[in-house]
């Protein structure tokens, strides 16, 4: 007589909880395709982020405990991942097709945000997440750039604005679209109106994330897209030495006041490893990021060291994560674009009521 059910399969499940979500991986849905041939059981286990770092884990726990039933011969689990839609906020409309739109912002300029934003895509894209990017930073748009794109023309097809393709990310800048040097001088309307075209006017497809690229500090653009559109979370990056407390604490308040969570602090310009040597020097000072995230009690996703390669990967059009996958650097962004992941999943997975009353 074969014991083995699907109940008893799903009871030995539910012993595995996520670390994140606090709640065992049967309830949370990610239990699928469930098959039980004589002594073989086949599942799949669904993640709600591509980067999921423990998702290794996940595995040999559901292996282990399902291998216990009586009368299992063998099991046999695939993972996947499907990242949760983010959760619309009062009546902004959503973009078709894009799961969450994310904000990268730094409270001052040229603390690497355009490179985070830049990097965090592709690192993202590298773990098979459908990725978008998008260049919002108006004034001085260079994520095409970085992505060795400067020459690229985005053609419309109907009346929608296709985006190019590089790395694996989908990205639009305005420098795409007026290229030059001029710089861009555009009014408080206008500007929102550009947001919007750049939301809405373009054939983004399926995404699982749509990473948005701010202006830096605190302005029009960062409050035209939290209007526009469900913004799932801001990443706030800084440097060590961010002297200006209160530069980040109003881009932290902004946020708030417009209703986007914040997913992190990730702090850029860590510390200098010297190639020769290996060596770590604390140019800056040492755990700025960290202790402004405990300060305002968000989370800390991350420190990537300077290096020169980030520079020269970023001025050649070559990202890091591809030019140098193995380089400390790298490492570093990968872990963060984990890290963000985790984050976002975390939010698109918070109990109503949590929402209801961060709305209120
Ligand atoms: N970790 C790093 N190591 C070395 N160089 C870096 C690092 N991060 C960023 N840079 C370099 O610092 C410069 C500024 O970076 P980036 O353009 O990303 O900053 P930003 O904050 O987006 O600037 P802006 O505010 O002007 O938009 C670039 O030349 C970039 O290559």
């Amino acid at each position: 007589m074969n014991l083995l059910s699907e109940e008893s399969v799903l009871n030995a499940l539910r012993q595995i909880k996520d670390p994140d979500l606090h709640k065992d991986i049967v309830t949370l849905g990610f239990i699928r395709d469930l098959r039980i041939e004589g002594g073989e059981v086949s599942f799949r286990i669904v993640l709600t982020t591509p980067a999921c770092p423990v998702k290794e884990q996940m595995r040999e726990a559901a292996i282990e405990a399902v291998s216990k039933l009586p009368g299992v011969e063998r099991v046999n689990v695939t993972m996947d991942a499907e990242v949760p839609r983010g959760r619309g906020i009062g009546n902004r409309a959503t973009l078709p097709g894009v799961r969450n739109i994310i904000a990268v912002s730094s409270g001052k300029g040229g603390v690497g945000k355009s490179t985070v934003a830049v990097n965090l895509a592709v690192a993202l894209a590298l773990r098979q997440a459908r990725v978008g990017l998008l260049d919002a930073d108006i004034y001085g748009p260079n994520v095409p750039l970085m992505l060795g794109a400067v020459q690229a023309r985005p053609i419309i097809d109907r009346n929608k604005l296709l985006p190019i393709e590089a790395y694996g990310v989908r990205m639009i800048s305005m420098a795409l679209i007026k290229p030059g040097d001029e710089p861009m001088i555009v009014r408080g309307p206008i500007l929102h109106g550009l947001v919007r075209q750049f939301l809405q006017d373009v054939a983004w497809g399926e995404l699982d994330y749509l990473i948005v690229d701010m202006p830096p500090g605190t302005g029009d653009v960062q409050l035209s897209l939290a209007q526009l559109v469900p913004v799932q979370g801001a990443v706030l990056v800084t440097t060590p030495q961010e002297v200006s407390l209160a530069d980040v604490s109003r881009a932290l308040r902004m946020f708030e006041t417009v209703a986007v969570p914040i997913l992190g602090i990730v702090e850029n310009m860590s510390y200098f490893i010297a190639p020769d040597t290996g060596a770590r020097y604390q140019i800056f000072g040492e755990g700025g990021g960290r202790r402004l995230a405990e300060r305002y009690g968000v989370p800390f996703l991350g420190e990537i060291p300077l290096g020169i390669e980030v520079r020269e990967s970023g001025d050649r059009g070559v990202p890091v994560v591809i030019a140098h996958p193995n380089s400390p650097q790298a490492q570093a962004f990968k872990r963060v674009a984990e890290e963000v992941a985790r984050q976002v999943s975390i939010e698109a997975m918070k109990p109503e009521l949590t929402i209801l009353k961060t709305n209120a």
